[in-house]
């Protein structure tokens, strides 16, 4: 179809120590296996950094339980096998089998719960080392969606291959990688307007870039059509050719699909039903007596057995000694008999060697945490300031709500005849700044969560780097609306024109934002949108009416409620904003004969305020601010981990039994 020169050669920087290399082109149109064959030469920068060791993956009687309801079930049950460096590997079966569960332990995504042996290259899986050797794609990844392809690499590339390279040769290997994926002509979108296909694509280039020698993939066809398909297959078995160990489920490929994985691993019921070369599927099946016929597609006819066969998982699974039988198209071989990778020392050596260098560097990121921090921070920046439908929406709300409330208390900040309206002024920017930063983070970070979380295993930055320059990146934004919506209704309301009343009003203001948004985070990070936007509000409550609790009778609040009441932040931001607006101020206009109230220090003792102290409740403040963000950054830790899902259920059901 296109006549475009496959291949274009690139002229590599000086500080490249080899010579020009050539890179190829390959079209969108062009992907078809013998294309990419012919390719052989795509990726070389990026194979010539520092070697990575191929990874052949063993493992041997894994078993997987989750506690439920009715006791402990069984998820896997002893299955073994091994997925090999150089070979696109595909886990088959029909849903629920337990494919994604497989996955998830052989990355190390999923440890609780589960028993055996996972080995590679023969030597006991050592996770530390591990994860930085693999990259997993899971099902429901998101990309940074304001972000252009190339601006997603170069930020994928500063984080993960750090200072291994210079910035040239971190360009050439992702103008490399965009070339061989497709993706250059896209290289100027946005992440958000890619098809789908191309979004899929785009993930397995971010996680290429740092060269992982072997890589998991959850259903990466999933919602595609079939061009789409065929392409990122063929992809992954390019990547394969090049050394790499590929492994991914996949849900009903289709017959020619079927023929491009090199090894096929079926599960059903927990059980490995068949392991080896894709076109030994069919003779395997005939042995025991499924003629799969000469016009079917062998991965729909093994689906079908295996569901509509009530035997058949067993029956294959017997056959194959559930996964330790593998069959090879040159021979057949069984891990316990022929131990391949056990005699190939080579690997063994560079992998050996590999592992003394990592753990002698001892250096869990490839960058510095001050890196990563000022990378992410950038991203998160750049990433607000395209966002601005939100930005937009967050100034109107602002100054809608400022006017507003300035309206409704319009200059009544010195009169003495309606102090109680200011008192409520007070509490009507309280709630605002209380609702306005709870419910953004309860309401956003879940998306973010599920961009995180492929980042965070992947290991392109420590959580903690990420949670400061989270913390940072919504402080200018906040700053500014803040102030906004304080300037218009501290103005409109009349307060007294006093520049240090009005900044002390201010900090309070900002405070509660600030410590709302880490009750935010607490809950955004540890629930779903859905049960958020009922936590959020539903803890607020209960804090609200505890912050407002003895007005009127200030000095009459019982110690019990005393003690409550001190444990609702709102309380001492309602303080902090009283005593800014009344603290040590001279009597207020009376147009009246008399008015209760004209003395500010009354109205401070019949609330119950009068005896605190301002700095007092700025410390409370900070502290719960610092509460709720070191909460919310264990909550992200845990929930980042599969592990917390299954430890916490296990409790459950401890609990359960014991009762
Ligand atoms: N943590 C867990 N707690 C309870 N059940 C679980 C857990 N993890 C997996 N399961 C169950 O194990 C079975 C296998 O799940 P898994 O997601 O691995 O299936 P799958 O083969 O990937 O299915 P699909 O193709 O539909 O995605 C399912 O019945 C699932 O409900």
């Amino acid at each position: 179809m296109s006549n475009v020169p496959l291949v274009r050669r690139a002229i590599v920087g000086a500080s490249l120590a080899h010579a020009p290399v050539d890179i190829q082109l390959v079209q969108e149109d062009q992907w078809t296996p013998a294309a990419l064959e012919r390719a052989g030469s795509t990726l070389k920068a990026l194979n010539r950094m520092a070697k990575r060791p191929p990874v052949h993956i063993q493992f041997e009687d894994v078993c997987y339980t989750v506690a439920s309801k009715k006791g402990e079930r069984r998820i896997l049950h002893s299955v073994s096998g091994e997925f090999r460096s150089g070979e696109l590997t595909c886990i088959l079966g029909p849903s629920g089998a337990g494919k994604s569960t497989l996955l998830n332990i052989l990355a190390g995504y999923t440890s609780n719960g589960v028993n055996g042996r996972i080995s590679v290259n023969g030597q006991a899986r050592d996770m530390r080392v591990f994860k930085k050797l693999s990259s997993y794609i899971m099902q429901d990844d998101l990309l940074q969606p304001r972000l252009t392809v190339a601006e997603s690499m170069k930020i994928a590339a500063d984080l993960k291959v750090g200072k291994e390279l210079c910035d040239a040769e971190k360009e050439l290997i992702v103008e490399e990688i965009l070339q061989t994926i497709g993706l250059w002509q896209h290289r100027d979108s946005m992440s958000q307007h890619l098809s789908g296909g191309q979004s899929k694509r785009l993930s397995v280039a971010l996680e290429l870039v740092n060269n992982p020698p072997i890589m998991f993939l959850d259903e990466p066809t999933t919602g595609l059509d079939v061009v789409s398909i065929r392409q990122l297959v063929v992809l992954l078995r390019l990547l394969s050719r090049q050394g790499r160990t590929i492994i991914c489920t996949v849900h009903q490929p289709s017959a020619s699909l079927f023929t491009l994985f090199d090894r096929v691993y079926v599960l059903s019921r927990g059980l490995c039903c068949y392991q080896g070369a894709s076109p030994l599927l069919v003779p395997f099946l005939t042995e025991i007596g499924h003629i799969c016929p000469i016009t079917h597609n062998p991965a729909d006819f093994v689906l079908e057995t295996l569901v509509s066969t009530t035997e058949a998982p067993a029956q294959m699974s017997e056959l194959c000694q559930n996964g330790k039988l593998c069959r090879d198209l040159d021979k057949l071989t069984s891990r316990g008999r022929k131990p391949v990778l056990h005699s190939d020392e080579s690997i063994q050596r560079i992998f050996v060697e590999h592992v003394a260098k990592e753990q002698l560097l001892r250096m869990e990121f490839a960058t510095t945490f001050l890196s990563q921090f000022w990378i992410l921070l950038k991203r998160m920046m750049l990433q607000t300031k395209r966002n601005s439908t939100a930005l937009w929406i967050q100034l109107i709300h602002h100054v809608l709500a400022a006017v507003l409330l300035g309206g409704i208390f319009y200059q009544i900040g010195n009169d003495g005849t309606t102090p109680i309206a200011n008192f409520k002024f007070c509490i009507s920017c309280l709630v605002f700044f209380m609702y306005t930063y709870v419910m953004i983070p309860v309401l956003l970070f879940p998306m973010e969560m599920r961009m995180l979380r492929r980042e965070y295993f992947n290991r392109w930055y420590s959580l903690k780097a990420y949670y400061a320059a989270l913390t940072i990146s919504s402080v200018p934004l906040m700053m500014s609306l803040g102030m906004l919506f304080i300037v218009i209704s501290y103005v409109m309301s009349g307060q007294l024109m006093e520049l240090e009343r009005f900044v002390l009003f201010s900090i309070v203001g900002l405070l509660t934002g600030f410590c709302s948004e880490g009750l935010g985070l607490l809950v955004g990070s540890t629930f779903s949108v859905t049960n958020g936007s009922i936590l959020g509000p539903a803890t607020l409550a209960p804090l609200l009416a505890l912050c407002c609790y003895g007005m009127g009778f200030g000095k009459f609040i019982e110690p019990f409620m005393k003690i409550l009441m001190s444990l609702s932040y709102l309380r001492y931001a309602l303080s902090g904003l009283c005593l800014a607006i009344y603290n040590k101020r001279p009597l207020m206009e009376c147009d009246d004969i008399f008015c209760v109230y004209s003395d500010p220090k009354l109205l401070l003792r019949d609330v119950g305020i009068m005896n605190d102290n301002y700095i007092i409740q700025i410390i409370a403040l900070l502290i719960f601010t610092a509460i709720h963000r070191i909460t919310a950054y264990f909550a992200l830790r845990y929930r980042l981990t599969s592990e917390f899902t299954s430890k916490f259920m296990t409790y459950i059901s401890k609990f359960l039994k014991h009762r």
